[in-house]
């Protein structure tokens, strides 16, 4: 089973701040590996250093053993590495369709499109595929606006795929989602993980969610790994539970 991502000792500073302190952990191929941790324990500035979004103080980020460390998100998205942020990045004057398209094309720098004429390169049909894959046919020609907030974070995390991507990472993907879309969008991330052999890192803070979608968890606090294991080793770590889970 290959290493798809490998984060070694990353850290970010902001002024005094060490809001990223010396993070290593792997996401092999295949694998859910869930994020949590309190407010403020750099979640959010982890991924944003892995995704080139901000520029890691040190540290080694590698993407199928290459080093990609400080990429800019465009370069990272043609390796095949994307994402979803906790707010929605839909836009609700488009259809659902549409969105998808767009998504597609940014994904792919438009560069296909560009060099080869085609109107679409493609992105029709892999629009229609995870317009079927999550279960949003009944939906696609609608403007995105116009769904529910959990039809909506569907969509969102449906335009994260659309570049068949080899590693996605899921801000908060169950954030504000009523109780039925929630098991939805579970058991579609599954069914992704499974048939398409789609690899996530997925922050989140239901714990409900994580502890059932993901095969891993990494706890962080204050900007270190606290603990790394299956669900039920994290839940049952003594250092877990005083600083995380004990209240
Ligand atoms: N651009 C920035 N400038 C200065 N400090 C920052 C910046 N971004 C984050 N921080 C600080 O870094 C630390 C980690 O923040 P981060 O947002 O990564 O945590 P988080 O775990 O994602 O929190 P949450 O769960 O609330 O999203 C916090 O102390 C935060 O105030």
């Amino acid at each position: 089973m290959g290493r798809v991502l490998e984060v070694t000792e990353l850290r970010k500073q902001f002024g005094g701040i060490h809001a990223v302190d010396g993070v290593s952990f792997h996401v092999d191929e295949g694998e859910i590996l869930g994020i949590i941790g309190p407010n403020g324990c750099g979640k959010s500035t982890l991924f944003n250093c892995i995704l080139g979004q901000l520029r890691p103080s040190g540290g080694e980020v590698k993407l199928d053993g290459r080093p990609v460390t400080g990429l800019y998100p465009a370069a990272l998205n043609r390796l095949g590495v994307s994402r979803t942020f906790q707010l929605l990045q839909v836009f609700p004057q488009l259809s659902v369709r549409e969105n998808l398209i767009l998504a597609g094309q940014e994904h792919q720098g438009s560069m296909v499109s560009r060099l080869f004429g085609a109107r679409d390169a493609g992105l029709t049909a892999q629009a229609n595929r995870m317009i079927a894959f999550f279960r949003l046919e009944h939906l696609a020609d609608e403007k995105a606006g116009g769904l529910s907030y959990g039809q909506q974070k569907l969509l969102d995390a449906a335009m994260a795929f659309m570049a068949g991507p080899r590693l996605v990472l899921l801000d908060e993907p169950a954030g504000g989602v009523n109780l039925t879309m929630l098991a939805s969008l579970k058991e579609r991330l599954r069914a992704i993980n499974a048939e398409l052999k789609a690899t996530f890192v997925v922050i989140e803070h239901n714990m409900d969610f994580v502890m059932s979608l993901c095969s891993r968890v990494l706890v962080m606090a204050e900007g270190r790994v606290l603990a790394t294991g299956t669900p039920a080793e994290v839940r049952a770590n003594p250092a877990v539970v005083d600083a995380y889970l004990g209240h």
